[in-house]
This record gives structure tokens, sequence and C-alpha cells, in this order.
């Protein structure tokens, strides 16, 4: 167990270099199932998440192999029919939930344990499992998920799936079952998140046709048999958002290398009208240090409202990090987390910090500023929560610790030894085994 005690008020500026998007790793990792030969994946993010995803895979049968840094070769060539998720690893996390697609098409069946994650509210796994019936699967469903391919010769058969919500991962799933299913199957009221369209760029690879990336409409041409590839997971555009914060509420300059501007519109659009300016060089994002950061009004000098939505709306993954941002501002604004119904109850601990949050219900938070926060001692709660309580502590008078840090390394690579090369005091410090953390 560790915590990181943060020494807060000290301008973080210098260059970042983004890791790899944790949710484009984790379904093109899952992928390398679909196939038993080689796949090559790069800029992989370490992170806990990650580990987690790998645990699970060596633990079908899949041969990992660390190549470098973050490059990693996996091969699923010993997967088997019979080969047994393992629980522990799989409910770790969300994402394991992801191997449904890839074993159910490859091998016409698969037993999933519950996934774990975020409780942040309530997860569905309907998306997911409306879009194997689609495909011809039926399932089973007590503690653990038991799903059969019943089209042609065990297999699942080309359909159309029309999403009831536009899941991220249950469209991940989808698309991962029908690139290794002959025929073409449509997907309707797709996500289409930046991180999704990284998967189906990786699939169409391995030799799925898949036209439509990036709209809510995707046609998959599926195959027989995939192959092997290599693919680069593209920079995350969460943490990115997370060191513009970061730079704007310490009053530092950051440039941002290697992004995809284009993913960053709407991220810098919003934190635009919180006041924090940022601009795009090529593919850095610079922003400016030493920023007044004033919230805009909306016409009528109404108040302004950040409200979270699937692609391209504001990610929910980044709601508490611009609830964080927001304390610092001056003005107010109502932050409306339409999403998860939990994510916005760590405010509290904010408000523990000095900071004027008003909880509306579980989902609307009103954030005024600018207030002077202060070093406190915090639990995160989840990853992104973990991460809002890092930046308040960053600009806080005094001494900060916050506990249950592996929330933090679930997501977030070596933020520690990165922070510090950003001018930040924070260290990552045991904590003895009868406290808690
Ligand atoms: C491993 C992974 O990739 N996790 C991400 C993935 O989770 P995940 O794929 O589990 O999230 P979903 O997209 O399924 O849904 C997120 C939440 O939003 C709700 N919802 C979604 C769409 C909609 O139109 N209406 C609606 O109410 C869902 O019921 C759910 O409560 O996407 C989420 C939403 O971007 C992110 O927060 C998670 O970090
Ligand atoms: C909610 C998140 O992750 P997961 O879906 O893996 O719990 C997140 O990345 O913010």
């Amino acid at each position: 167990m560790e915590k990181f005690v943060i020494d807060g008020g000290v301008p973080l500026s210098g260059t970042v270099v983004p890791a790899g998007n944790k949710n484009g790793a984790l379904p093109i990792l899952a992928a390398s199932v679909l196939t038993s030969e080689e796949v090559v994946v790069r800029n992989v993010p370490r992170i806990r998440d990650v580990e987690a995803m790998l645990a699970v895979l060596a633990g079908l049968g899949v041969t990992v192999e660390w190549r470098g840094a973050n490059e990693v070769a996996l091969n699923a060539a010993a997967v088997t029919a019979e080969s047994a998720i393992d629980r522990e690893n799989a409910e770790r996390i969300r994402a394991s939930f992801l191997l449904a697609g890839p074993l159910l098409a490859r091998f016409g069946r698969c037993e999933m344990p519950p996934p774990g994650g975020d409780v942040i509210g309530r997860r569905r796994l309907d998306p997911h499992l409306d879009a194997f019936v689609a495909l011809g699967a039926r399932y089973d469903h007590d503690r653990d998920i038991v799903l059969e391919a019943t089209g042609p010769e065990g297999r699942l058969r080309a359909g159309e799936v029309f999403m009831d919500e536009p899941s991220v991962m249950a469209t991940e799933n989808a698309l991962l079952a029908a690139a290794l299913t002959p025929g073409v199957t449509v997907i309707g009221n797709a996500a289409c998140e930046p991180h999704v369209q990284d998967l189906a760029r990786m699939l169409q690879k391995m030799g799925a046709d898949i036209q439509g990336v990036g709209s809510n409409v995707m046609i998959v041409s599926g195959r027989d048999e995939l192959g092997g590839c290599t693919h680069e997971v593209s920079p995350d555009h969460i943490e990115i958002g997370s060191f513009m914060a970061l730079a704007g509420v310490t009053g530092g300059e950051m440039r941002i290398v290697d992004t995809v501007p284009d993913d960053l519109r709407m991220i810098r659009l919003v934190f635009e009208k919180l006041g924090l300016r940022s601009e795009v060089d090529g593919a850095d994002v610079l922003v400016p240090g030493g920023q007044k950061l004033i919230t805009g009004r909306d016409v009528g000098e109404h108040k302004i409202k950040v409200q979270d939505g699937p692609w391209p709306a504001f990610p929910a993954d980044l709601t508490s990090i611009a609830v964080a941002l927001a304390t610092q501002c001056e003005g107010s604004v109502l932050i409306h987390e339409w999403m998860f119904e939990n994510r916005l109850v760590f405010t509290d601990k904010l408000v523990l910090m000095g900071a004027d949050i008003t909880l509306c219900d579980p989902h609307r938070a009103i954030v005024a500023g600018p207030a002077r926060l202060r070093g406190e001692r915090v639990e995160s709660p989840d990853i992104r929560a973990g991460m809002a309580m890092l930046i308040a502590a960053l600009c806080a008078d005094g001494r900060s610790e916050i506990h249950n840090i592996r929330q933090i390394d679930r997501g977030y690579e070596r933020i520690d030894e990165r922070l510090r090369e950003l001018g930040a005091k924070i260290d990552r410090v045991p904590v003895e085994p009868h406290h808690s953390s």
C-alpha cells in the first residue's frame, strides 16, 4: 500500500509526452485473442489495468512478451475453447469483459466472470449481451455469464446490431465479434470515442473491412480468420486533459507533445469556457503559463454548464478533472455528470480541502471559485477522482496526503515521476499495513 505526499503551490511547467490511451490499449490487447498469429502492440501504457489485462490474457494461454518499455508481443495460438478466464484478475478490471467478443467469435462459446472497474454508478452489460444475441448467441446469466453461439457450425452469424445506448465497451465487443464473423454486420447507435476508432483501425489491419469508423454506424465485413499485426495505441486524450488542467490550476506553462489535436477539440473548448486557454502547434498542445482563469458566461449572462456525453461530447472521464479545474476559476459553473450516478460524490473531499462546491444531486454540482485550497488527507475512491484530488493537492497551500493511490495507478503511468519532472513536490510513500490506505 502506498500514498502520495504532496506539497502544493508549485507551478508545473515543461514538456509532457502523453501515454497511450488506457481505454484504447485494453480492447486492443483483447483483440490479440482473435488470431493465432503474433500481434505486437506499441505505446502500451504501463498502468495497473494493463497489467491486469495481461494477467488475464496470460491465464488464458496467450504468450505475453515485453519487447521494450511500452511494446508487447502477444500470441494466442495456444488458446482453446476450453481455456478459462482467471476470475481474480478478471474481477480487477471492467475491460476483462472485452474478451467475450473475441472468445465467442473464435470458439463459439465463453464463460465470463463479472467484470470489475470503477464503482461510479450502475454499469450495464445489457448492450454487450444484446449485441451478441443479435449476432446469433444465447446466454445464461447467474453470477457468471455463459455465452454460446447458435449460428452455422456453432459460430456467430453476421447481422444487424442496434445499441440501446452508445456504450463504448459494448461497441468494442460487437466490433471484435463481428470482425471474426464472416459476412456483413451493421452496428447502429455505435459509440465512436477515439479508442473505439483505434480498435477499428487495428481490426482493419488484422483483415476485417470496417466502414464508418468515427461515426455512429459501422459496417463490418468480417472474416473467417484474422491475421496478426503491429499496432500503436493512440495518445490518451483523458491524460492530456488531466495535464492541461494541472498546468491551468498551478499557473505553469506546459507543452504536451505528439497529441491528436482533433481528439482534443471538445476538451479544449470546454476548458476554454472555464477560462483555460490552449494552443495547437502542429501535433502539440501548448498551455500558456500564468493564466488568470475566469469562467465564461452564456449569452444573457447565464451561468455556463459543463455536461458530458458520448463522443464527440465532453468525455465522462474528464468531469472530475473539470470540477478540480473549476475550483480555481473565477465565477461559477454547473457540472452535470450525466452518465454515471456516483462519479461526483467524491467532491466532498474537495470541499474538505476548501473548495466551494454544492452537490445538487448525484449528477450535478455547482462549483464556485476561485477557492484557496489547503492540504488535507484524502482517499481516492476511483481513478479520475484520484486525479482530481491530485490536481487540487498540487495547487493547495501546504501538505496533502492522497491514499488508495492504486486507483490512480490504474490509469496514469508513473504519474509521480512524471509530475516531479514538471517541478511537482510529490513523493510515493509506503503505508504501514495496519493503516487504511
Ligand atoms: C474500459 C473503458 O473503456 N471504460 C470506459 C467506458 O466504460 P463502459 O463501456 O463501461 O461505459 P458505457 O459507454 O457502457 O456507459 C457509461 C455509462 O453511461 C451510461 N450511458 C451511456 C450512453 C448513453 O447514451 N446513455 C447512458 O446513460 C451507461 O448506462 C453507463 O452507466 O466508457 C465510459 C464512458 O465513456 C468511460 O467512462 C469508461 O472509462
Ligand atoms: C471509469 C474508468 O475506467 P473503467 O471503465 O475501466 O472502470 C475510467 O477510465 O475513468
